[in-house]
């Protein structure tokens, strides 16, 4: 048992896949894994172990924000031995043509979180994919035939901004969409020397103001739980 996770030693299996919302944990795994067990229910936030196609995988809710999900990692990679860890997440989108329902591979995570400040004492460490990970995951797209767009994003401490055009300077650089867990996640892999990947799917847009509604965030779901179970 760590202090956030109530599973057993070997509960969790090698890979975990990383929803923020711990009920989307609870439909990723009734819905895709085979014999789903919980492990988790610590301050409600369920996490699950099954099999894909033979292979045990986990899925656990990180909840929201920088911090929270730097607590789920780091005893998921140090108290039960964790080595792949994959985001499945919602996003805002950037840009004009990066459209609700797409999905973004986060090859890396520009942030305007502190996390980093003071282990890099004013120098800039970049949270960046695994690189076969990330390889693996357009791979698995194309053989899908799901279009994904790939870029750098932004992990925001902040999802209700009070200028309603704080993301031009992000869009300006060519940050796709927006989101609050990845930079952080890609971090602590680094730091721990295990491998992480995001995957977003967008759920609006602050360009167009548009959004899906839960229905179709569903369906649009599934693909990138496709992708995320192909490379698990
Ligand atoms: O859908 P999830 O994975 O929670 O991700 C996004 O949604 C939440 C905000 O609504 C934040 O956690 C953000 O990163
Ligand atoms: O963090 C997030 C997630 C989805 N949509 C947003 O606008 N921000």
């Amino acid at each position: 048992m760590s202090v956030h996770i109530n599973a057993k030693k070997g509960d969790i299996a090698p890979t975990v896949l990383l929803p923020g919302d711990p009920m989307r944990a609870k439909w990723i795994a009734e819905t895709f894994l085979e014999n789903p067990v919980r492990y988790n229910d610590v301050r409600g936030m369920f996490g699950f172990t099954g099999t894909y196609k033979g292979k045990p995988v986990s899925v656990q809710g990180t909840g929201m924000g920088a911090p929270s999900i730097s607590i789920y990692s780091h005893e998921l990679i140090n108290e039960y031995g964790v080595q792949k860890l994959i985001r499945v997440g919602s996003a805002g989108s950037y840009q004009k043509d990066v459209k609700i329902r797409d999905i973004v591979v986060a090859m890396s995570a520009s942030s305007n979180n502190s996390m980093n400040d003071l282990p890099f004492a004013g120098e800039n460490f970049a949270p960046t994919a695994n690189a076969e990970l990330f390889v693996q995951a357009l791979q698995a797209a194309k053989e899908k035939n799901i279009s994904v767009k790939a870029g750098n994003i932004l992990t925001s401490d902040i999802f209700y901004q009070e200028d309603a055009d704080y993301y031009k300077k992000w869009a300006k650089h060519g940050v796709l969409c927006v989101e609050m867990e990845t930079s952080a996640l890609y971090t602590i892999a680094a730091r721990f020397q295990v491998k992480a990947l995001s995957l977003l799917t967008i759920s609006d847009s602050l360009v167009t103001h548009e959004s899906t509604t839960s229905e179709e965030r569903a369906q649009t779901f599934n693909e990138m739980i496709e992708i995320a179970l192909a490379i698990s």
